[in-house]
């Protein structure tokens, strides 16, 4: 808790996929458990890369998560299961709905660390809300960057590749993977088909 004001605050991890995301927030969530805080973990519905109940990184690390419905109000569950929580972590918030950035603001105002992970692009390069929403109220921001798969520089995008193809300007938002469908890249090296050819068509679990 902030030692004047007596609140809490929000800190957001983002960057690119593979940049270190989450695996920033298991080292924050380690540190906390040593120091004897209390912490709880949420995880979206949609992204079971990793297990039902953990959150995981690309190199294998994980930590036991609540499930939470990502979608409409489904965000605000996380008001009523953490109310003795120190800490509370929210990984993958890019696929939560705007809900997200109040029950943060909510959690922050009643003396909660809150700390959120999330992707801040879409693989277009767009915003991908609500994480540049929750960047702008928050009281710390951490942008990391990956390492580009194609020239070796700071990698701050997504490429998503479908059948090793890059994807369509009109395809789906959400597609939920790893690295058989999504590369970090820089801005010189990410790729977007575009025109009138190639739109792929919804998956199940696509929501747009
Ligand atoms: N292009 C890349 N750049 C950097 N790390 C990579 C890359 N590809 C795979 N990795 C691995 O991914 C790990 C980061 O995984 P993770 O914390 O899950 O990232 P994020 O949550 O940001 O997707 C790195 O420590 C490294 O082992
Ligand atoms: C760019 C982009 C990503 N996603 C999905 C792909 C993964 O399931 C997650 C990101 O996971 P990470 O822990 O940050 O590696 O988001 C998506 O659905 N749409 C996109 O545009
Ligand atoms: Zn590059």
């Amino acid at each position: 808790m902030h030692a004047i004001t007596r609140t809490g605050w929000i800190e957001v991890i983002t960057g690119s996929m593979f940049s270190g995301k989450t695996e920033e927030l298991l080292r924050r969530l380690r540190r906390s458990e040593i120091a004897g805080q209390s912490v709880a973990v949420y995880k979206p519905a949609v992204d079971d890369r990793y297990g039902e109940t953990t959150i995981g990184s690309h190199n294998g690390r994980q930590w036991e998560a609540t499930v939470i419905d990502n979608e409409g109000d489904g965000p605000r569950e996380i008001l009523d299961t953490a109310p003795d929580a120190e800490v509370v972590a929210i990984d993958e918030a890019n696929f939560f709905s705007p809900a997200l950035v109040d029950v943060c603001d909510t959690l922050a105002n009643r003396g909660v660390r809150v700390i959120v992970s999330g992707l801040d692009q879409t693989f277009r390069g767009e915003p991908f809300e609500p994480v540049p929403e929750l960047m702008a109220t928050a009281e710390y921001v951490d942008k990391l960057r990956a390492i580009c798969s194609q020239c070796g520089e700071p990698a701050t995008r997504n490429q998503r590749l479908i059948e090793g193809e890059p994807a369509h300007v009109d395809d789906p938002t959400i597609l939920v993977g790893a690295e058989e469908s999504y590369e970090a890249r820089c801005r010189a090296c990410h790729v977007l088909r575009t025109g009138e050819s190639g739109r792929h068509e919804p998956r199940p679990g696509d929501d747009d």
